[in-house]
């Protein structure tokens, strides 16, 4: 049993935090499993799969969102170990998740598919641990799949980061080959971490939950010191002080123990109710013995922001709380209320990217039983006012828009700006070309290309944000066979020719949809959104014009013919029960519509009508 374990067991040289980094769908999950498995820290069962991926979006869409924890005890040459694993997301919009698991790791396991070889995460995954002066480890996975070539996957990883391929350990997770060696190279390659148990306690909240029992569950890493149950300690940022009700290991679930101690890694309930209280990337100390507090996290940066309202307004206090809830388990979402005529009072909520906007709400929906209105989502551009007046009104010359509806007319402004990213684009070279014309209509400029090994390029180009946040990557998977990946990180902001698009259903303009676009793109995307609108909106009993406009000209514009439907009419006979069950569901249906005027539109159409197809 846990309740066994004596923490003093572990001195700092008898532990390992690392975490697992990887390009989506490497194995990162899989492999997370089997080193639970062979630590006894899980039984051996078919249903324990992908264990530490534990949200239902997770299951559902089969990736990890939530960075996780878990605690291994480890028997090496006679020694207990215990080993702090951080199972981490692979996909680009939550690589913020990733540089808050590596603060806590002095090592990774990077995770290499042994048949796809190096993939755009890969690289963006490195160069975070290697910045951060982590040991790395690559394990090439999947060894066992027919078309695997960890050779050439090893003169890679020598070629890409100057990694000798001796270091490379070749793995199954699926069968378990070769994990042993993963674990003993866990404890002879990772160093332990920097911490003291004689300083006083010091630990960093890298991660918070909401329980709705016992309120927020930090998970920390002590970096010097131990805390027991029953001490009294102190959230540096609010000079706050809490009672530690409950603290332990997570194996990936929690296990209370008596005490944590530095360099190891855990969870703590200290009876914070307020979900603003627990901010990750704080410092804790013990009452009477404050420390200097740790450098924290870099803010994450939102990349793509959105509007989200209540379907009707008598919902708003529930899903105010929703958010809070969910932007404490989630801190790179930033939030600011918002209102809007046609939408009434909500929030412009700043993601990282879209799938974590669209996690973000399928969240919201599954966890917290919200019904969302989701506007466009749109990146933030930034303006030079030429205008004194404004300049004043808004106390500086150039501003950041993360509301198209309040995009500034030419007029007051002198110059545009929007976002720009440098992508990486890793691929056979047989599809080259087609990615240069797809990159060169998303107005990208490329950088750079070089061939990884004898058929594999990577490209790097310069992209505006806009083009590339909701769709790029779709259209790059489907021309590439699926085989090419992509990944981007910030650049700066560059000039460029915006104007804003309004759209109008049958006269009543619509605000979810206000975008904002390159005017060399204007036409072709107001005929595109228009076309893509007439098929996301069902056809209603009576026509309905749906147009795109820049200022009072309208510049597009298709008609979606009337449509008389009896959702009775199957109903021939008399049974009044299957009638109400029909018209039950036909209710649960409208849930999902939003009426603009007389026409009723699915909310997903909002964010449909952007999905381009190259
Ligand atoms: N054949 C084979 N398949 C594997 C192996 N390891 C993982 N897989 C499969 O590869 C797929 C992806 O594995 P995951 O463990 O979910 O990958 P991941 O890296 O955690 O994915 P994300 O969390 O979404 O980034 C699953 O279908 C696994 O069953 C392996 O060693 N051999």
């Amino acid at each position: 049993m846990l309740d066994t374990i004596d923490m003093s067991k572990f001195p700092v040289d008898r532990i390992r935090n690392f975490c697992i980094i990887a390009h989506i769908d490497h194995g990162k999950s899989t492999l997370a499993d089997r080193l639970l498995e062979m630590t006894g820290a899980i039984a051996k069962t078919v249903k324990n799969k992908q264990v530490l991926d534990k949200l239902q979006v997770e299951r559902e869409r089969g990736i990890t969102v939530k960075a996780q924890t878990a605690s291994l005890i480890y028997s090496h040459q006679g020694q207990q170990y215990l080993l702090n694993l951080i199972d981490t997301p692979g996909h680009v919009d939550f690589s913020y998740e990733v540089s808050r698991s590596i603060s806590a790791c002095q090592g990774v396991l990077l995770i290499v598919d042994a048949n796809q070889g190096i993939q755009a995460q890969t690289v963006a995954n490195f160069y975070l641990a290697f910045e951060a002066q982590m040991a790395i480890i690559p394990v090439i996975n999947k060894i066992d799949l027919k078309n695997a070539d960890p050779e050439r996957v090893e003169k890679q990883i020598e070629k890409v980061f100057d990694l000798s391929c001796e270091e490379c350990i070749r793995v199954s997770a699926k069968l378990g080959t070769n994990v042993e060696m993963v674990l003993q190279a866990i404890v002879d390659r990772i160093p332990p971490p920097v911490a003291s148990i004689d300083d006083p306690f010091k630990a960093l909240v890298f991660d918070s939950n909401f329980d709705h029992y016992r309120g927020v569950v930090a998970n920390i890493a002590v970096f010097g010191g131990q805390v027991k149950k029953g001490n009294k300690i102190v959230l540096a940022h609010l000079g706050k002080t809490f009672e530690v009700n409950e603290l332990g290991l997570l194996r990936p679930h929690e296990h209370p123990t008596q005490k944590l101690c530095a360099g190891q890694v855990g969870y703590i309930v200290a009876g914070m109710k307020d979900v603003k209280e627990a901010q990750i990337g704080d410092t804790l100390y013990l009452q009477d013995q404050p420390v200097e507090t740790l450098p924290g996290f870099k803010p994450a940066k939102a990349m793509v922001f959105a509007g989200m309202y209540p379907m009707d307004q008598t919902e708003y206090p529930a899903l105010r709380n929703a958010i809070e809830r969910l932007t404490l388990n989630d801190s790179s979402v930033t939030v600011q209320r918002d209102s809007s005529v046609a939408l009434g009072a909500g929030w412009r909520l700043g993601f990282l990217g879209l799938l974590h906007m669209e996690v973000f709400n399928q969240r919201l929906e599954q966890e917290h039983n919200a019904s969302v209105i989701v506007t466009a989502p749109t990146v933030p551009y930034k303006a030079v006012l030429s205008s004194p007046k404004l300049i004043k009104e808004h106390g500086s010359e150039v501003i950041t828009i993360v509301n198209p509806a309040q995009f500034p007319e030419k007029s007051v402004v002198s110059e545009y700006l929007e976002p720009m990213v440098l992508g990486t684009i890793i691929t056979p070279d047989t599809y080259t070309g087609k990615i240069m014309t797809l990159s060169l209509k998303r107005r990208g400029i490329q950088k750079n290309m070089v061939y990884i090994d004898e058929q594999r390029v990577m490209m790097k180009y310069l992209f505006p944000l806009n083009e590339i946040v909701v769709d790029f990557y779709d259209n790059l998977k489907s021309l590439s066979s699926g085989y090419a990946s992509f990944d981007y990180e910030n650049a700066d902001y560059q000039a460029a020719d915006l104007i804003k698009m309004n759209f109008l259903i049958n006269g009543e303009p619509v605000e979810e949809l206000i975008t904002i676009v390159h005017r060399d793109h204007a036409y072709n995307t107001g005929k595109a959104m228009c076309e893509r609108l007439k098929e996301s909106i069902p056809r209603q009993m009576f026509e309905v014009a749906v147009q795109a406009a820049i200022g009072s000209k309208i510049i597009a514009r298709e008609t979606i013919k009337a449509y008389k439907k009896n959702v009775l009419a199957k109903c021939y006979g008399g049974d009044i029960t299957r009638k109400m069950k029909l018209l039950r569901r036909q209710a649960e249906g409208k849930k999902k519509l939003r009426r603009i005027g007389c026409v009723e539109v699915p909310k997903d159409a909002f964010i449909n009508v952007l999905k381009r197809k190259d």
